[in-house]
């Protein structure tokens, strides 16, 4: 069988930024337990199935498309052998990876891209797998995947795999402040762990505030909780994302956070207006080259409309 666009499917991921990052010590798994208000903005990847006869193939396009693996390893592959294997499939797949997502940013680019890979697959070889197969699957390949097949605003606890819906009210505008160079997340954790090192950690914790902000849509309030424990790490590695996030309270963002593990800087704003002021203070401040507006939350991995061929 030869796939053609009436057998293809298409389904779109979002970025996520991290609200409040409670980082615990490195347990013997090689991981850090984690508390994590996780939270999906409005900038996407898209990954469109194709069935083949056999076979695995996987093209890249769109903004961000440099530091994306084509090898075996890709997250998107990993993904769609693991439908294959769930699913006891033998078809194949041509698979388009469209990327809006920066990537090694802190905004889960490639969490997106395994979660739209997941759902993709199953809809397009007809696996049916159910919501808890998804997200057994999403554990498998990362931390941050079950997350973006959920999306909108959650809790994550374990290794930030263990996902619970938070209560939230209302539309929150950001500011993302890109860095041309990425950072490694295993570096940054690597690096908390240098910094933290003989301190005795507590349990990581969500704070009351950031809760409390978000059940009452309170965007001051939020601006003023945000936090991110491995902040620290990632100015430590890259000091000039500490001078970025000033410049963006002075020129009166509501508050700012490095998303996850950086380098993304996403800063609060009150709304579209307050949005384009930022966006164009941070850019003359000459502070950050690249800035990109979002409002989030928005939904997790789903089926949407193939994209238009040219
Ligand atoms: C920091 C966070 C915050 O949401 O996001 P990013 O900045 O990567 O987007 C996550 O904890 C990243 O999750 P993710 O990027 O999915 O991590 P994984 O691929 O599962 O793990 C990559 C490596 O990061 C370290 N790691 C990851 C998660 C965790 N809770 N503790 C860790 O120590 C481990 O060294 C692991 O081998
Ligand atoms: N489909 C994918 N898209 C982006 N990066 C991927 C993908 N598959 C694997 N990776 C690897 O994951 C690393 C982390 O990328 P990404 O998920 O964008 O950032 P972060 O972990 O900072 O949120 C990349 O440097 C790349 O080596």
């Amino acid at each position: 069988m030869s796939g053609d666009r009436t057998d293809s499917v298409s389904v779109r991921a979002p970025a996520k930024i991290n609200l409040d990052l409670s980082v615990g010590a490195l347990g013997d798994d090689g991981f850090h337990p984690v508390s994590t208000v996780y939270h999906a903005v409005s900038v996407f990847d898209d990954v469109t199935v194709t069935p083949t006869g056999g076979g695995l193939e996987l093209e890249v396009t769109g903004e961000h498309t440099d530091g994306v693996p084509l090898t075996p390893d890709n997250l998107v592959l990993r993904a769609a052998q693991l439908v294959a294997r769930r699913g006891g499939v033998q078809a194949g797949a041509r698979i388009l990876l469209h990327k809006g997502i920066p990537v090694a940013a802190g905004m889960a680019g490639g969490s997106a891209d395994a979660a739209a890979a997941l759902v993709a697959c199953d809809a397009a070889w007809r696996t049916g797998l159910d919501r808890a197969e998804l997200l057994e699957l999403a554990a498998q390949l990362g931390a941050d995947v079950a997350f973006a097949l959920v999306g909108g605003t959650a809790i994550g606890a374990g290794r930030g795999e263990q996902i619970t819906p938070a209560l939230a009210r209302g539309q929150y505008h950001w500011v993302l402040a890109l860095s041309e160079d990425g950072l490694s997340t295993p570096a940054v954790y690597a690096e908390f762990d240098r910094l933290t090192a003989g301190r005795a950690l507590a349990e990581p914790r969500v704070g009351d505030e950031v809760m409390q902000a978000l059940r009452s849509g309170d965007c001051v309030a939020l601006g003023k909780a945000l936090r991110n424990d491995l902040q620290p790490a990632a100015f430590s590695l890259r000091p000039d994302l500490s001078d970025l996030l000033e410049v963006g309270l002075e020129y009166g963002a509501l508050g700012g956070v490095v998303s996850g593990s950086g380098p993304t800087l996403a800063f609060l704003v009150r709304d579209h207006e307050h949005a384009l002021d930022l966006s164009v203070a941070l850019t003359a401040s000459g502070a950050c080259e690249v800035v990109k507006r979002a409002h989030g939350p928005v939904h997790g991995a789903r089926v949407g409309d193939l994209p238009r061929l040219t």
